[in-house]
């Protein structure tokens, strides 16, 4: 399906009712790579809406069939798509790297965890879809069924090109819904190669249809489109909410993941070695581009200054470069608009009156120059109402701000209008389980970094951090199936 055109690139096409086809348009978009902007890691589909059209009319007619085909066969499906992956693991974790820049020790961790996922939902195959009920009736059976909600849109981001995409497909797939895939431009080379492996396993036609085109006419087109039934989005606060109004507004079932702004506590009973590992890793892995980033640190007075000393002695040992080399720890910015959005929160930290203790230099030299490079960033001085502190900045940044005591540490923690993920890093029970109560997220983490998410528990965020019910986990069939209760009389 892939033909190779200028540069050495391949051209990726859409795959609809089982066809890799060009847009009508038959033009293409570029996807490069963040180490170095003049590599195109792959050519793509600009897609209309007439391309749209095609694939929820594939999807619309494969609905019927894949929904009667049951799900212990769809289960089936998952299963062989996964050993599929895995046999690809290599060359997928390597486009994921040159793509999006993150190193390829993390992308193919995020690829493996892909075919966990996989198989992690082939498994709900065989487990149950329905619950029975006692009815008043003692002569009647009442139960329920989950059955699909229909046409699912799925809208993914660049950041986990691997996970987030198949942790949205497998679930509509394995509960009997039909999709229309858009992932983000910019990792949708990466995506057409999964695509690729859900080819292989032989489903049925229509069932998966790939899109590649812009978020204005793609996108957009998706939500408005009149065979939609169900839309799962992850990606910026601005896109989700206007994903969540258009859907609400024409019925569509929603389930939005937007963004973080995610603290850690560092309380004075600490084991202080742990807490600075984990800081490092939530804050700078994958260049700090994760939802579940740790972005501000919050830490008691009686051990600020002794946490601070141990953090930038470890953030100095950070390597940064071109993330297919071994001895490279934090690859790129993802893109020019990721690497100039960094580069401004660190302009207006600095003006807000923060101080720039390490980091926040943009990389010059041979190996830099074409690339979005940056070093990992930590600012002191923070104050809790400062943008920094407030907004999701999505690149490696740590804003560190003093608290008196967890309690009051716990307020800071609290004080922005996102609610994904937080963790504290304590000895004292008392203090964990006041934490556990207080904070205000959907992921509650204790001596843990706040990124990295089990795949079989429910996922997702409170206050301006998503809308809809969650994902993974059997938390997922939520979103994915409609319930029917049924009544029988003899
Ligand atoms: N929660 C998370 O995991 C993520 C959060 N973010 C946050 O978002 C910021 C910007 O990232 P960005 O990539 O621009 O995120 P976007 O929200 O623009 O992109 C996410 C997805 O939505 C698509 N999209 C764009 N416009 C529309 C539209 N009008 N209707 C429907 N879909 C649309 C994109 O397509 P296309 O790629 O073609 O534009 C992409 O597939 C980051 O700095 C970060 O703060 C970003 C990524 C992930
Ligand atoms: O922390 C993780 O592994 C997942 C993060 C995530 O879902 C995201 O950044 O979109």
């Amino acid at each position: 399906m892939e033909m190779v055109t200028k540069n050495n690139s391949a051209t990726f096409k859409n795959f609809i009712n089982n066809e890799w086809v060009s847009s009508q348009s038959n033009e293409v978009l570029e996807s490069i790579s963040p180490m170095n902007k003049n590599e195109v890691v792959g050519y793509v589909q600009k897609s209309t809406q007439e391309d749209l059209d095609k694939a929820f009319k594939a999807a619309e007619d494969a609905k019927s069939a894949w929904r009667k085909i049951g799900q212990h066969a769809r289960g089936q499906f998952l299963f062989k798509v996964a050993d599929i992956i895995e046999q690809n693991i290599d060359d997928i974790a390597e486009t994921a790297t040159r793509e999006m820049g993150k190193t390829l020790p993390e992308a193919k961790g995020e690829t493996a965890r892909g075919v966990a996922i996989l198989r992690y939902y082939a498994g709900e195959g065989m487990r149950k879809n329905g619950d029975v009920i006692p009815a008043s009736d003692k002569d009647a059976l009442m139960f329920t069924r989950r059955v699909p909600a229909g046409v699912v849109g799925i809208i993914t981001p660049w950041n986990f090109p691997v996970a987030i995409p198949i942790w949205k497909l497998a679930p509509a797939l394995v509960y009997g819904n039909t999709v229309v895939f858009k992932p983000a431009t910019e990792a949708s080379v990466t995506a057409a190669k999964i695509i690729e492996c859900f080819a292989k396993a032989g489903l049925p036609k229509g069932v998966l249809n790939f899109i590649v085109g812009s978020g204005s006419v793609i996108g957009q087109g998706m939500i408005e489109h009149s065979s939609l039934n169900a839309i799962t989005f992850t990606g910026s606060e601005n896109i989700g909410k206007s994903v969540a109004k258009w859907a609400a507004e024409s019925g569509v079932k929603y389930q939005i993941e937007m963004g973080g702004k995610n603290p850690v506590i560092v309380a004075k009973d600490a084991d202080l070695d742990n807490a600075v590992e984990a800081v490092i890793s939530g804050a700078f892995r994958s260049t700090g581009q994760k939802c579940t980033a740790t972005s501000k640190v919050v830490v008691e007075s009686a051990i600020y200054d002794v946490f601070k000393k141990k953090l930038l002695a470890e953030t100095e040992k950070i390597t940064v470069g071109n993330g297919l080399n071994d001895e490279i720890w934090m690859g790129p910015c993802a893109s020019q608009g990721q690497f100039d959005t960094v580069k401004d929160y660190i302009e207006i930290g600095k003006s807000e009156g923060a101080t720039l203790i390490a980091g926040g230099e943009v990389l010059s030299g041979d190996e830099f120059d074409n690339g979005f490079y940056l070093t990992p960033a930590i600012f002191d001085n923070v104050k809790a109402d400062m943008r920094i502190a407030q907004e999701e900045i999505f690149g490696p940044v740590i804003a560190l701000i003093e608290a008196s005591d967890v309690e009051e540490a716990i307020k800071i923690a609290n004080d922005t209008k996102f609610g994904l993920s937080a963790s504290i890093f304590t000895s004292n029970i008392g203090s964990l389980m006041e934490f556990i109560d207080e904070i205000e997220v959907g992921l509650v983490r204790i001596n843990a970094e706040s990124a990295g998410v089990e795949l079989q528990a429910p996922f997702g965020g409170m206050k301006g951090s998503g809308y809809g019910s969650r994902e993974q986990g059997e938390a997922a069939q939520e979103f994915y199936t409609e319930i029917k209760t049924v009544f029988i009389k003899a």
